[in-house]
């Protein structure tokens, strides 16, 4: 990889990712960030020894341009940004929510964009990065937004029609089990456990169970079977999940997630 990469708006899934490709090997020199607070771009380049720049000179001298704010202030970067960006450009968005068709109306003609909803656990290599192509980028663009991604785990193409239900999957995946986690935590007081043990036995069996479904093979029903006993404990919570509609209330959250991403589309508010 030997490009010269610029995130702008470099918040946490822009630093996640900064962090990652300099982990790669990528050198500082070809990382430009930038920042809108000056003390935000003082903080990056000294936790990672990059250059933070303005968005217009981040444009000029990088090749490839991955923006990271949020959906509600792309209009605004847009505006700053959309002139100063030569057509040779790849424009990855990091958005949720937000086409490649809202870029390409506002950038100039030609200009490839790369849509890529990724997720935090970029910061430990393991991230998923769904990507999909805008109607002016090549394969040799998604060759080269797969480099980048790959850096900081797996990447995956779909057509961009699947971009905001894969937003509701795996862009906020983390945050559904992160959630399930304090949940459990909390079970476990309420049944008497110090909080650091329950803590402790609720994570490891997140990273087993986890474990287990990238690399058995095997359906999540049937390693789900194989915990659950005739007449044992299991089967006794697994009743109360489905007494309360768990299963329901997730196809619920995720929908809910789905459209969300889809009021985005214009910058939503
Ligand atoms: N968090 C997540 O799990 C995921 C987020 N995303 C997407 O990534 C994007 C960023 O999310 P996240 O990192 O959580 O948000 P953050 O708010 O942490 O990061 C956005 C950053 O952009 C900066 N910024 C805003 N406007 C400008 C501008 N005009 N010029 C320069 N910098 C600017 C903000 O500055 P300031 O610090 O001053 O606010 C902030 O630091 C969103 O579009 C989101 O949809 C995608 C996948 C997962
Ligand atoms: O909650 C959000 O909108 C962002 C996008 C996916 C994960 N976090």
């Amino acid at each position: 990889m030997t490009q010269r990469v610029a995130v702008l708006g470099t918040g946490k899934i822009g630093e996640a990712l900064v962090s990652g490709l300099l982990r790669a090997g990528k050198s500082p020199a070809d990382v430009l960030v930038t920042a809108r607070r000056p003390e935000r771009a003082q903080e990056l380049r000294e936790r990672h020894g990059v250059e933070a720049v303005t968005n217009e000179e981040a444009a000029k001298a990088a090749d490839t341009l991955i923006l990271t704010v949020k959906p509600q202030d792309m209009g605004t970067l847009l505006d700053e940004l959309a002139p100063a960006i030569p057509a040779d450009r790849l424009v990855i968005s990091g958005a949720a929510g937000v086409p490649t068709s809202w870029f390409e109306e506002r950038l100039a003609p030609g200009t490839p964009v790369v849509r890529v909803m990724t997720n935090t656990p970029v910061l430990v290599d393991e991230a998923m990065s769904v990507i999909s192509a805008g109607s002016h980028a090549t394969e040799e663009h998604l060759l080269r937004t797969e480099e980048i991604f790959r850096q900081v785990g797996k990447t995956l193409r779909v057509p961009e029609s699947q971009q905001d239900a894969a937003t509701a999957l795996s862009g906020s995946g983390p945050a559904y089990f992160f959630y399930l986690v304090e949940a459990m935590t909390d079970a476990g007081i309420l049944l008497g456990l110090p909080r650091a043990v329950a803590h402790d036995l609720i994570v490891q069996a997140a990273v087993g169970a986890s474990v287990m479904l990238r690399d058995s093979g095997e359906h999540p029903v049937k390693l789900r079977e194989a915990v659950t006993s005739p007449a044992g404990t299991t089967i006794s919570a697994i009743r109360e999940l489905e007494n309360h509609g768990v299963r329901a209330a997730l196809l619920s959250a995720l929908e809910a997630a789905r459209n969300r991403s889809q009021e985005l589309a214009s910058g939503g508010k």
